[in-house]
């Protein structure tokens, strides 16, 4: 038995294929690059039609290498906190609206939730312009078309493809609209949001599993028979992925953009812990929470960097960075996209600072990258208050494995506490397919923290010096 993890990430879109243990088949990757629209306004859109075309691709290009014969389970990590409107058609009427996108804003005279405390705990987020309660108004304010339903990323491009694609609880928490407790929508957060449980997706049953339709099936026949399981956003799937589905470790993901989190197991229905005025808190599934922090930046950073200024590549740019400090780079606000909830600054408030003659390109992507990693210090500090033990940290996602000096500058700024990296880059897939088979317990093992991950120690100067543990 084969499992088609899929990535329905922000830069791009992956499909590979795992084994029963989810580890991966050699070659069995196909990703495709996808085109983030972003604006000095605040935009920050994908298409969902461009975006559907590419997840075609990947699965085309694994059927045609014959990676897909064995497959018996779909799991999938999507971003969260997308929205798009559709018309009765089921058509897109606009692009997907991603977490990037600091546009939205209140509509009218509303004073938000009665009791806002009440309703960041009863949610886990905020009345936020991340948050569906504040982007539907807002798109329906801008649309020159009623809008008929909203959907957010996975079930637009599912439905394209499933009989049917009810959003995961997961994804649904990621709303913002979602009481995570009785895992129905929140009636103040409907309110707010002007919505009627018929313009958002039906919420999907606890033993939910999708099936390809019949037209799709003809064209992958080796999926016929295949069951997709809910899509776990991908903060939550980070977490597994990175072997952190408990409390004792919290998951540093750096992908495009970058988070914080911890992971507890806590039934629905169950009371949940009291959680801190600046952290969030998600679905992973029915029994699961994740509780964090997350930022705008992230390997963006690095985008632009390598964008715009004349930054060596590859090993060159390694050597180069091992000569600055961790701690050192130049000072930087790394907001260049604005700040996640429960932030309000917009996007634009990046800065660059103390520049000198000498100051190199190294210099600045040096301090943009320290710059998140003391984001990500304080709100671990603040996150950690919220458990009685002092916690591990694994660094992961595609920026972190690409950038020895960033792992060093996050094992430095979050000291003392052991720091690990997850070598996988492929955290969000891998997540998804053990929160799909149920293996929660197992995530570190199958994850090989301990194993081969590599130990992380900072340095002040000079090259790495990873350890790995026998
Ligand atoms: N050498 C590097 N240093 C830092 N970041 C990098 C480097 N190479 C690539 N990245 C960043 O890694 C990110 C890709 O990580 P990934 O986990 O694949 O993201 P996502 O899941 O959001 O698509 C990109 O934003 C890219 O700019
Ligand atoms: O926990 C998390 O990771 C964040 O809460 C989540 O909002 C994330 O930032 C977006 O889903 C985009 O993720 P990528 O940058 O990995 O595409």
């Amino acid at each position: 038995m084969n499992i088609l993890a899929l990535d329905l990430g922000t830069s791009s879109v992956r499909g590979l294929v795992l084994d029963g243990e989810t580890q991966p088949l050699p070659g069995a990757l196909a990703r495709r690059k996808v085109n983030l629209a972003i604006g000095d306004d605040g935009t920050g859109t994908l298409s969902g039609p461009d975006y559907l075309a590419c997840l075609i691709e990947c699965l085309d290009e694994l059927a045609e290498a014959g990676h897909l014969h064995d497959v018996d389970l779909v799991a999938t990590s999507a971003q969260w906190h997308s929205v798009l409107p559709l018309d009765r058609d089921g058509s897109p009427l606009g692009p997907v609206v991603t977490w990037l996108d600091t546009r939205p804003r209140p509509v009218g005279d509303t004073p938000g939730p009665a009791d806002p405390d009440g309703f960041h705990q009863r949610t886990g987020c905020w009345w936020h312009r991340s948050y569906w309660s504040m982007r539907l108004p807002w798109l329906r304010e801008q649309s020159g078309t009623p809008i008929a339903r909203f959907v957010g990323l996975p079930e637009y491009v599912l439905g394209e493809l499933l009989q049917a694609a009810p959003m995961s609880v997961s994804q649904a928490s990621g709303t913002g609209l979602l009481d995570l407790s009785s895992l129905r929508w929140d009636e103040e957060a409907l309110t707010l949001a002007g919505a009627r449980p018929r313009d958002l997706p039906s919420l999907g049953e606890l033993d939910w599993h999708g099936r390809l339709r019949p037209d799709r099936a003809r064209r992958w026949p080796q999926l016929a028979e295949a069951r997709w399981a809910p899509p776990v956003g991908d903060g939550g799937a980070s977490n597994v992925g990175s072997g952190c589905a408990d409390p004792s470790r919290a998951a540093v993901t750096v992908g495009t953009s970058a988070a914080v989190r911890l992971m507890q197991r806590i039934p629905a229905g169950e009371p949940l812990p009291r959680l801190p005025e600046r952290l969030w808190r998600y679905r992973v599934d029915h029994d699961h929470v994740v509780t964090g922090a997350a930022y705008s930046s992230g390997g963006n950073l690095f985008a632009w960097a390598n964008r715009e200024l004349r930054l060596p590549s590859g090993d060159e740019l390694d050597a180069a960075l091992a000569l600055v400090p961790t701690g050192g780079g130049r000072p930087t606000d790394p907001r260049f996209g604005g700040d996640r909830p429960p932030g309000l600054v917009p996007a634009g408030s990046g800065e660059l600072r103390g520049l000198s003659f000498s100051t190199t390109a190294v210099d600045i992507l040096a301090g943009l990258m320290q710059g998140l990693c003391e984001l990500v210090a304080d709100d671990l500090a603040v996150l950690e208050s919220t458990v009685d033990k002092p916690v591990g940290v694994v660094l992961g996602g595609g920026a972190v494995a690409a950038s020895v000096w960033w792992r060093q500058a996050f094992a430095a700024a979050l000291a003392p506490r052991p720091v690990s990296h997850q070598r996988n880059p492929e955290i969000g897939a891998t997540g998804a397919a053990l929160v799909a088979l149920g293996r929660f317990g197992e995530a570190a093992e199958l994850a090989d923290i301990g194993r081969t991950d590599e130990l992380v120690l900072p340095t002040t100067t000079g090259r790495s010096h990873p350890q790995y543990p026998s």
